[in-house]
Order: structure tokens, then C-alpha cells, then sequence
């Protein structure tokens, strides 16, 4: 049996790669892609697991979990893929459609996928739609570009790989002060002392010592389901398990009365979904004067000061020309920088960014992480980016690993990269 073709599509902001993955499994014909015509194929990516999490919500349909009484909500992405490729692989598939499957996931979990990946590309064919040249598996035969709806092939992978390389990316101007500072009190914002926690018996998180003071620079890394989310919530205030407990945020001791407000005011934070949010005619604008608001919208008059600010920012960005443009119209890598102007734009005594760069591509992320590195070096603000990646450029001080054990996580602090 001939091998079967394994195809690599390198994806970018303007590639409409919900349409074009629509039209492969659609069985519509695709000229570079004609060996799979009239063959099925079946789709591994984000969109789906979040497609069935929907079915067990509202119709309580147990479909990649039916053999576990845990939800696919509560499960970590590592066990959502894991679940996901069991369940279309016992369909027996001609070819898989993977859109950036390594997303979300640890160096470990990436690995054991790319292995089973690889194992799966011998008998049937891989369409692997990624944002990240780094993902392209080594079994890829054919190279290809999405631009817009268009699919550009390379004639070998050298001229692939020539073609797509990218230089490091800089930002003019400094970071804009805020309007009014916030006076933080507490020179340490976090501190956990031997904090643990369970769900349904199950101990994630044990014995964690972390204090995060002003202006550090931390990196919050570990594998999937070790617990990161578990200790942002508490944070955030999303979750009650710091209850009882040896918590201290922003100088108030966990359950001594503080507002679930006062330390929203104190954090801004992003993860790629809160985009979803903003789904109105919101212009940049406005935009970056809402986090001014913690608004959606905005709901009273910007100041001159306000306006003159938002310009500020969206010049760092070099958005300023698209200031009445609307959110909605930006790429998603463009989408993401506003939005983190938009949460720094108080300068908050800490900023949380969670999994920022995931189903970024290249370059966008490398605009990204100079962002975030700028954010640091110019700003008194502390700041926690929680990713499974190795941002290559990212520069933390300091970087706390979450290490799983069979008792829970325990936590490693580690001074630089
Ligand atoms: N509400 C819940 N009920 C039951 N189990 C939960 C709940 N929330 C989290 N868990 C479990 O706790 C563990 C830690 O989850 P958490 O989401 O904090 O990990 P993570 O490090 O953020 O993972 P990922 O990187 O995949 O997002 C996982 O095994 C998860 O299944």
C-alpha cells in the first residue's frame, strides 16, 4: 500500500480556513487536494470539542465521555483531545482534518500527540491546518498556504520553509502612562501558603507556596490538568476553593470580607474567549476606553483625556490610522493586542494573561510576546502569562512550574528561562 499523502496548510490572519475545511469535508472538489476527493474525513479541532461540551450541556448527551462520569467541561484539554481523537478514530476515517491540534497543550501532551499522529499518517491521510510552523509534522509530504480562501502550494518543502520565515517584530513608542494610578498598598498581590485542593475527592493542586509581589514578571507553566486554571480562578475570584484556606490577595486574607469587585479592579486580565464577547460595533476607540469602564460597551462619553489616551495606545499598536474601525473588522492577532491595551490601560497592579497566543500564528505571536515583554520592562505592573508553549521570546523573571504527582501539583519556582 502506498503511503498516504499527509498535507501541511499554513494558516494566517487572513486565511478562511472555517470555509475552506467546510468545503474538504463537504466533498466539494479541491484541485491540490484531489486525492481526497469523495473520501471521508473527519474534523479534530477546538471548534468540536467545544461543539459536543454544548450537547452535554444543554441536551445532556454523554457522546466523547460516555464512558466516565466526568464532564468534558471540568476535564483539561490534554483529556478533551485525548477523548476527541478515540471517538473519530473508532469511525475508521479515510482522512483527518486537524485544525491547530497542538494548541492548549503541554510539551508532553504535544509530543504524545504527534506520535499517535504520526502513527495515524501511515494508514490514512492527515489535512493539518496550522498557525505555527513549528507544529508541521515531520511525516508532511505536501506544503501548502491558505491565503484568504486560496490554497498556494510549494513546489518542495525548502521553498516552503524560505518563504515563510519572519523577522522579529518591534514596537515604536513607550507604554502609555495611565490616567489615574492606582495606589496599591501591598507590595505582595499573591501570596498562597500551603494551599490544596480537591474536586470530588481528587486532590489537584498540594501544598502550593507562591507570593507574587509588584512588578514581577512570572510564567505560570505545567502540564494539562495540572491546575493552572484551578489557581487563576482563585485569583480572579471565579472560584470558591480558596475559602478557609492560607490565601492572601492584594494584602486581604481570603474570606476576611473582601469584594469579589475591589480585586477585579486590581486585575485585568485576558484569555483569547473574552474576545467573544465584544460581538457589537464597538471602534477601537471605545474599546480600549471601555477597560478604563470594565465595560463591554461604553456607555457614557469618553473624556478628552480618555480619547487622547486610547490614541496613545493604538499608535504603540500601530492602529492608529483605524481608530473608528470596528473591533469585530480585526484580525485575530490584532484583535488580541487591543484587547490586552484594553486590560493594561489602568495600569493594574496585575495583569493576567491566560494562554494569550493560543491559534496564533507566528508572527502574530511573536508581536504578542514583544507586547508583553514591553508591558514588563515599562510598566509597574506585575504580570502572570500562563502558557504550555515555550514562548521563544518571552522574558519572565521568574517562572512557576506546576509538577502533577498522584497527591496533586506541587509547585517549582525556577529564576528565569
Ligand atoms: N469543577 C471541576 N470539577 C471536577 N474536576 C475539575 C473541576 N475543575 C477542574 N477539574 C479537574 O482538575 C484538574 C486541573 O484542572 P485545570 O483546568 O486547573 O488544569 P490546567 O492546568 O488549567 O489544564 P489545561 O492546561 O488543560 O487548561 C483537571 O484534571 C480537571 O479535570
Amino acid at each position: 500500500m502506498d503511503q498516504p499523502k499527509n498535507y501541511a496548510i499554513l494558516t494566517n490572519n487572513t486565511s478562511q480556513t472555517q470555509e475552506f475545511v467546510a468545503k474538504l469535508l463537504g466533498n466539494i472538489s479541491i484541485d491540490e487536494l484531489k486525492l481526497l476527493q469523495n473520501k471521508r474525513g473527519l474534523l479534530f479541532s477546538r471548534s468540536e470539542i467545544e461543539r459536543f461540551m454544548d450537547e452535554e450541556d444543554r441536551h445532556d448527551l454523554k457522546i466523547l465521555t460516555k464512558d466516565t462520569p466526568q464532564s468534558l467541561k471540568t476535564m483539561s484539554s490534554g483529556e478533551q483531545k485525548k477523548a476527541l481523537l478515540n471517538y473519530l478514530l473508532n469511525q475508521e476515517p479515510d482522512f483527518l482534518v486537524l485544525i491547530n491540534p497542538f494548541d492548549n497543550l503541554d510539551v508532553a501532551t504535544q509530543e504524545s500527540l504527534k506520535e499517535q499522529l504520526t502513527e495515524i499518517s501511515k494508514s490514512r491521510s492527515l489535512v493539518h491546518f496550522t498557525s505555527r510552523l513549528g507544529d508541521i509534522l515531520p511525516v508532511t509530504t505536501d506544503f501548502f498556504k491558505l491565503n484568504g480562501n486560496e490554497l498556494e502550494k510549494y513546489a518542495s518543502p525548502e521553498a516552503f520553509w524560505e518563504a515563510n520565515r519572519h523577522d522579529d517584530p518591534q514596537f515604536k513608542g513607550t507604554i502609555p502612562a495611565p490616567i489615574n494610578p492606582i495606589k496599591e498598598e501591598s507590595t505582595e498581590l499573591v501570596n498562597f501558603t500551603n494551599i490544596s485542593v480537591s474536586f470530588n475527592g481528587r486532590q489537584v493542586l498540594k501544598d502550593i507556596n507562591w507570593s507574587v509581589k509588584q512588578g514581577e514578571f512570572w510564567q505560570l507553566i505545567g502540564p494539562n490538568g495540572s491546575g493552572k486554571t484551578t489557581m487563576l480562578s482563585m485569583i480572579t475570584g471565579d472560584s470558591h476553593k480558596g475559602y478557609g484556606q492560607d490565601l492572601t490577595l492584594f494584602g486581604q486574607k481570603k474570606g476576611s470580607g473582601e469584594s469579589v469587585w475591589d480585586l477585579k479592579q486590581r486585575i485585568g486580565y485576558f484569555t483569547p474567549s473574552v474576545t467573544d464577547k465584544f460581538r457589537g460595533y464597538h471602534s477601537l476607540e471605545n474599546m480600549i476606553i471601555s477597560g478604563l469602564h470594565d465595560s463591554i460597551g461604553l456607555y457614557v462619553l469618553p473624556t478628552q483625556a480618555e480619547r487622547r489616551l486610547a490614541g496613545q495606545w493604538l499608535k504603540l499598536l500601530g492602529m492608529h490610522d483605524k481608530k473608528d474601525t470596528h473591533f469585530r473588522e480585526l484580525t485575530s492577532g490584532e484583535k488580541r493586542l487591543v484587547m490586552t491595551a484594553r486590560a493594561m490601560v489602568k495600569h493594574p497592579p496585575l495583569l493576567i494573561l491566560d494562554e494569550p497566543t493560543a491559534g496564533l500564528d507566528d508572527k502574530s505571536a511573536a508581536l504578542f510576546v514583544a507586547l508583553v515583554n514591553k508591558i514588563a520592562k515599562e510598566s509597574d505592573s506585575a504580570i502572570l502569562f500562563v502558557s504550555h508553549r515555550d514562548e521563544p521570546k518571552l522574558n519572565p523573571q521568574f517562572i512557576f512550574e506546576l509538577i502533577p504527582s498522584e497527591n496533586g501539583s506541587i509547585g517549582i519556582i525556577h529564576n528565569e528561562k
